[in-house]
């Protein structure tokens, strides 16, 4: 598995759901930085499982603990090491799903793969668990990018086809996206949240799951960031994007609108102010030819429905070569989307923050 990612500071993701523990490498980082561990605490309870009526019920404490590169809360320049303990695993749930996978699962895919030797607990290495520690690296990103002025915010932007309010793409503020942060739903509009709760509960009382959309926005993004052809700003976030799971698109700025556009209406045009150049709009969603352009890099994920439901669905039983019907049983959340909005966050930061180290290396 290709479990590690970044140029500058380079990440290695390792664990399965159900193994002894989860974890990340982060090489890369500059020495004397100092981390306030609370602060990366009570982001990944942003995401932790359990804590919620709409989220998966296994209840995790999702403490994080530091190994190594950290002395006294400041990095020293060693590779940081960081662990979360997996301590309430219930692999009975997954007894027959090595040969019965579930559809929308990575569970037959893996079995042909990796010949049977996969570990098809907990979903293995392909869990949403393994987002924890992509927010331990993610975390430490997004104070590192505050440091430098970076802000970055997402939120729930539309769940069971019920939409969220936007970010508008230019006049962004840090409030703006700090709004959805602590909320039970992350969401601007409370009143959409609500019936985005609503009706989540609703799939999962009809033994099925919904889909959502994260909206993300990172506003003091300097200008110059990102390398054509193919790392530049959009290739970059996509990559670290679709190391989430369940994440199957990707859109910045009006995104597939465009297509819909005439030239003169999409394009966004300049003028100066007090001798500045100044973008009239950002319907590019921060980046032109691969580049930071200095407004808010703004994009949109798609996730799909959580594969796993307990409705009764087609499936094979790849050892008696028979067909099976398939009812997922065990702890699932019932919209991916919702525990995902920190995670994107998280890679947010990280992509930006490899490619500003990046352009400090020129
Ligand atoms: C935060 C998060 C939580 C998830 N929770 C579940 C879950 O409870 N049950 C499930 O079947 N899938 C869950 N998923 C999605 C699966 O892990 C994912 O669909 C699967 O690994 C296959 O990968 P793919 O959808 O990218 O193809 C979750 C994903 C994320 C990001
Ligand atoms: C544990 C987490 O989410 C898990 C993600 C997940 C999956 O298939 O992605 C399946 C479930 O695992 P289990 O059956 O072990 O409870 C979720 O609970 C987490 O995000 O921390």
């Amino acid at each position: 598995m290709a479990s590690n990612i970044g140029k500058n500071v380079r990440i290695q993701v390792f664990g399965q759901s159900h193994s002894a523990a989860i974890g990340v490498t982060i090489d890369g980082i500059p020495a004397g930085k100092r981390i306030d561990t609370d602060e990366l605490q009570a982001f990944l309870d942003r995401r932790a499982p359990g804590r919620l009526p709409w989220v998966t019920p296994r209840k995790e404490a999702d403490r994080v603990e530091f190994l190594s590169g950290l002395v006294d809360g400041v990095t020293c320049g060693a590779p940081i090491g960081a662990v979360i303990a997996n301590t309430n695993t219930r692999s009975s749930d997954y007894a027959r799903l090595d040969r019965v996978p579930r559809p929308g699962h990575a569970d037959y895919v893996a079995r042909e793969k990796y010949h049977g030797a996969q570990d098809f607990a907990g979903g293995g290495h392909f869990s949403g668990r393994l987002t924890a520690p992509l927010c331990v690296a993610g975390g430490i990103a997004l104070q590192l990018l505050r440091e430098e002025g970076v802000r970055i915010g997402a939120h729930l932007a539309r769940a069971a086809c019920i939409d969220d309010a936007c970010y508008p793409l230019q006049g962004i503020t840090a409030d703006m996206l700090d709004a959805a942060k602590g909320k039970d739903m992350p969401v601007l509009d409370d009143a959409a949240g609500q019936a985005m709760a609503q009706a989540i509960l609703a799939a999962r009382e009809a033994c099925d799951s919904v889909g959502g959309v994260v909206e993300c926005a990172a506003i003091g993004v300097p200008v110059g960031l990102g390398d054509p052809m193919f790392d530049g700003v959009e290739n970059v976030i996509a990559k670290y994007c679709f190391g989430i799971p369940a994440v199957k698109g990707i859109e910045f700025g009006v995104g597939f609108e465009a297509a819909d556009l005439a030239g003169s209406v999409n394009n966004d045009a300049y003028r100066f102010e007090n001798g500045k150049v100044r973008f009239e709009s950002n319907n590019a969603g921060g980046a032109l030819g691969g580049i930071s352009t200095g407004e808010p890099v703004v994009f949109r994920l798609a996730f799909k429905p959580t594969p796993s439901i307990s409705g009764v669905q087609h499936s094979v039983n790849l050892d008696t070569g028979q067909n099976e019907d398939l009812s997922v049983r065990g702890r699932h959340d019932p919209c991916v989307a919702v525990r995902a909005v920190p995670v994107v966050e998280a890679v947010c930061a990280l992509a930006l923050y490899d490619m500003m180290l990046e352009s400090r290396m020129r």
